[in-house]
């Protein structure tokens, strides 16, 4: 069980590979978890089938779970795992705001935006964030692939004691799963460089159609990598965010362990899907306008990106799942 000294319901908010990944780990260890779902067709399907989660070494089990739609509002729960998008965030916050004060919520969004945003509704007790370095990839409704390992950091957004029990239990059933997982002071150092890394291999893995580590096999792709690197940590630094090369080795490191992984922004371009260019690369061309540093690589890929992004949407008319 996740708390072993009161009950802990959590909720997860979103179906997709996140969240189907997450709810997995939790029920196989025994912990109740519920999914909270966009449609009504995929929580009845999670509820008929149950479902289907492939681990790292290629084992699938079928987990009996609980899913119910959004429309439904949230079920009671005190750990909330929110993993839908960016640009769905603004979807979710009405059914949030009647959280329970004693409830916390852990957000798993890359990109930046979503602690402004959950500001807004949520107070800095309840509102935690995760940064996942983990690969998954959903196929169905009713379907998780596990396709990377990586590391889980929770914490509050600004500087904190790290002493809230419930994110504690959860980063320690986290570690008992087998993950590395650590509970941070502040997740904001860490939410930057996971910004640079998204805006380095998001966006062309998906303007490529190639798994993260791809980008490893090609000089040209490697010098792009480094130049964009470049851009993002003039504009970290603005922010107050030392990069440092090290920081780019960490990138590497990432396409190397989720090298199988195609990227959450290929998967949105290939679903025909809306991306999450404009909180990552789009982020970082905002930032940088505001402080006057140039950013024409990251702007170069936001524009592309959001062409490919239009062009497939209008094409087939949007999701196909
Ligand atoms: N996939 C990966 O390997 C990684 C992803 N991330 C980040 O994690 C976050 C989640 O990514 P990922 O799981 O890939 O995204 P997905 O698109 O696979 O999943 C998001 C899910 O949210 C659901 N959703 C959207 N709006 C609502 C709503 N109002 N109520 C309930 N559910 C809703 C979507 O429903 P529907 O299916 O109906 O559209 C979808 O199933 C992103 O910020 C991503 O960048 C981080 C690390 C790795
Ligand atoms: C870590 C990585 C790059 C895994 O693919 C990711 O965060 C994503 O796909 O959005």
């Amino acid at each position: 069980m996740l708390l072993k000294s009161r009950t802990c319901q959590v909720v997860v908010i979103g179906g997709g590979s996140v969240g189907l990944l997450y709810a997995a780990r939790l029920a196989l260890a025994g912990q109740p978890v519920t999914i909270v779902t966009r449609s009504s067709l995929q929580a009845n399907q999670l509820n008929e089938r149950g479902l289907s989660f492939q681990k790292l070494n290629g084992e699938t089990v079928t987990i009996p779970v609980t899913a119910s739609p959004i429309e439904e509002g949230l079920p009671e729960g005190n750990l909330y795992l929110l993993t839908v998008k960016q640009p769905d965030l603004h979807s979710v916050l009405a059914a949030l705001k009647g959280v329970d004060l004693e409830a916390r919520v852990i957000a798993l969004q890359n990109g930046m935006g979503h602690y402004e945003l959950l500001r807004t509704i949520l107070t800095e007790t309840q509102c935690f964030f995760a940064i996942n370095t983990e690969g998954a990839r959903r196929l169905s409704p009713t379907e998780v692939v596990h396709t990377g390992t990586g590391t889980l950091r929770v914490g509050s957004w600004e500087t904190s004691d790290c002493n809230d029990p419930l994110i504690r239990s959860f980063v320690e059933w986290a570690i008992s799963t087998g993950m590395e997982a650590v509970y941070e002071k502040a997740i904001q150092p860490f939410a930057w460089r996971k910004l640079i890394a998204n805006a380095l291999i998001n966006p062309l893995t998906a303007l490529f159609e190639i798994p993260n580590g791809a980008l490893l096999e090609n000089s040209h792709t490697q010098q792009l990598m480094r130049a964009l690197f470049v851009e993002a940590a003039a504009v970290a630094a603005y922010a107050g965010q030392k990069i440092e090369d090290a920081d780019l080795q960490e990138i590497v490191s990432i396409c190397r362990n989720t090298s199988r992984n195609l990227s959450s922004m290929l998967q949105d371009i290939k679903k025909r899907r809306p991306t999450e260019v404009q909180s990552i690369n789009g982020y970082l061309v905002q930032v940088g306008q505001k402080a006057g540093i140039p950013t024409p690589l990251h702007e170069t890929l936001l524009r592309v990106i959001l062409l490919k992004s239009d062009m497939g949407i209008r094409k087939e008319g949007g999701d196909s799942r």
